[in-house]
């Protein structure tokens, strides 16, 4: 096949290249070798993709590094070729509406020849080049509140990035360089029951890239953290296995790219830069059920990648079997590997998440004092999903910022400063108070005996429970929930054990746990 042919033949250009690169470091030749994707192969030139910036410049601007790289191709080739490179991240496609239906016949490859080459092609092709951008967000649900703050997450933006000497001993991977989103890491990913098995998943490919999940296909509606699973899996990569040449894009951006290249007549290129990868991440794939085109090629690049046992992941918010338009021998592929289906999380993870966001304001040295009750207020009321409730956290400290009340956001603030955003009925707060009350209507004892200090079992358990659930639910301080009980601190801890264990290992207690914790919210 064409593709593997110019990529065998660019392995053995770079181990010939590496004998003329004995002076760089390591890291360094890594660095730039992991770069390179091989695209074409013409009668005068060879065209390499290069998928960071930086090593762009640094070839430009090396004559060693570039001389040893166009002598390693003129000896295995037999012959000179021109090394013509592109830098992905500056050229931009034109992403002008092409009528689909003028090119839906699939392309085939003419058949590629072996080395020594010879000449493909009459005429010389017009080279023309897709770019990966970093990836595009779409906002597919309509918004169900008004967030008009700036978004938490942002990417540095290119114009940072240096360009290291030769001397340098030690090259850092920068991920900033790479098409990834540096902030979607797993070390911030918070994990809950609702997305533990995805994200332990999400490890393993990171870990084993082509191994037993593969493809790994991230199902979940919008805003769950799919993307952010994605890109944490290509990050993790890129540390762990830094040779290898990981692509995320969106699938629109998949679409622009094909359909630009076909409209070019560079199917070849499109072929090549997407076969010749280790991994290859889509997110939200169910936007080309819909392009017969695209769904083909799609179908070809699947296949060559598994079997040559690369990674692919994918996000979506259908699952394969209700993505009718895809054929079923597409649907199949995407079941092959591992499903891994996202849900949304539940009100502890929720937040943890907050906390999370407040860590991270901390860590730029902001100085915000906010009470339990404001926090579970907001996971509470922005259940929907976790962009939504990111949302809510952004407008809260922005307008806190403003009214100077960062130093002491209470529940009543926090309800006055999100009131525009919330649109559904207030929903119930949990606090200490309300679970000691639920708690004591659920097993039908009086609060006082909850609270009391009798030790017959139809009591002490359910104060047992009720203690948990103020640390496990709403993250109470033991201190807090001792004096709401009238109790040492360390009771509060033994209950909290004992009834983490009990949950463990007794099917009715996990059962009776997860049911409070349901009617909790969702009722007085
Ligand atoms: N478990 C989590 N821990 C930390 N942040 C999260 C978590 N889940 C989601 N987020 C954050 O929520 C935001 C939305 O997540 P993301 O874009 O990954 O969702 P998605 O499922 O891909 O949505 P869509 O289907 O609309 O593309 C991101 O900023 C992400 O970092």
């Amino acid at each position: 096949m064409q593709s593997f042919d110019l990529n065998n033949i660019w392995e053995h250009i770079l181990q010939e290249a590496k004998k003329n690169m004995q002076h760089l470091p390591d890291a360094l030749y890594l660095r730039v070798t992991s770069s390179l994707i091989p695209m074409s192969l013409e009668s005068h030139s060879i065209h390499i993709g290069v998928m960071q910036t930086f090593v762009k410049n640094l070839i430009d601007q090396q004559p060693q590094i570039s001389k040893a790289l166009q002598d390693a191709i003129t000896t295995v080739i037999g012959s000179h070729r021109d090394m013509v490179l592109f830098d992905f991240n500056q050229e931009s496609v034109d992403t002008t509406f092409v009528d689909e239906s003028l090119i839906d016949t699939p392309v085939v490859a003419p058949p590629m020849p072996l080395p020594p080459i010879v000449e493909e092609k009459a005429h010389q092709e017009e080279f023309y080049t897709p770019v990966y951008q970093d990836p595009v967000y779409i906002d597919r649900a309509p918004a169900p509140v008004e967030i008009p703050d700036e978004p938490m997450v942002t990417t540095p933006k290119k114009s940072t990035e240096t360009t290291p000497t030769l001397q340098s001993d030690n090259v850092p991977v920068d991920l900033s360089l790479s098409n990834l989103n540096p902030a979607y890491r797993f070390d911030n990913y918070v994990t809950g029951n609702a997305n533990r098995i995805p994200f332990g998943a999400a490890q393993n490919v990171a870990e084993f890239p082509g191994g037993d999940y593969n493809p790994l296909f991230i199902y979940g509606p919008s805003g769950l953290g799919k993307t952010h699973l994605m890109h944490a899996i290509g990050n993790a990569i890129k540390e762990n296995h830094p040779h290898m040449k990981v692509m995320s894009i969106t699938s629109e951006n998949f679409m622009n790219i094909f359909v630009e290249t076909l409209q070019r007549n560079q199917g070849k290129l499109f072929r090549n830069t997407f076969r010749n990868i280790d991994v290859l991440m889509i997110d939200d794939i169910q936007f080309l059920e819909s392009r017969e085109s695209t769904k083909t090629e799609l179908f070809n690049t699947f296949n060559e990648l598994l079997n040559n046992n690369k990674q692919i992941v994918l996000t979506s918010d259908t699952m394969p079997n209700d993505m009718e338009q895809f054929e079923d021998r597409l649907r199949s592929r995407f079941q092959a590997g591992y499903i891994a289906t996202m849900e949304n999380p539940d009100l502890e993870t929720r937040i943890a998440i907050f906390r999370s966001l407040l860590e991270r304001e901390y860590k730029k040295n902001r100085i915000i004092r906010i009470d339990n009750d404001s926090i579970n207020y907001v996971a509470l009321q922005f259940s929907e999903n976790v962009r939504v409730l990111q949302g809510a956290f952004t407008k809260l400290i922005g307008t806190a910022s403003i009214d100077q009340r960062l130093e002491s956001i209470d529940l009543e603030y926090t309800k006055h400063a999100l009131a525009g955003l919330v649109h559904t009925e207030e929903v119930n707060m949990v606090n200490i108070e309300s679970i000691q009350n639920f708690v004591s209507s659920y097993f039908n004892i009086k609060k006082q005996d909850l609270l009391g200090k009798k030790r017959k079992a139809q009591f002490a358990f359910p104060r047992q429970i009720a203690m948990y659930l103020c640390r496990d639910m709403i993250n109470e301080s033991y201190p807090q929930i001792a004096a709401a009980f009238s109790r040492d601190h360390t009771t509060i801890l033994h209950a909290y054990d004992k009834i983490t264990k009990e949950i463990e290992k007794n099917e009715e207690t996990k059962r009776m746990v997860a049911e409070i914790k349901q009617k909790l919210t969702t009722c007085g």
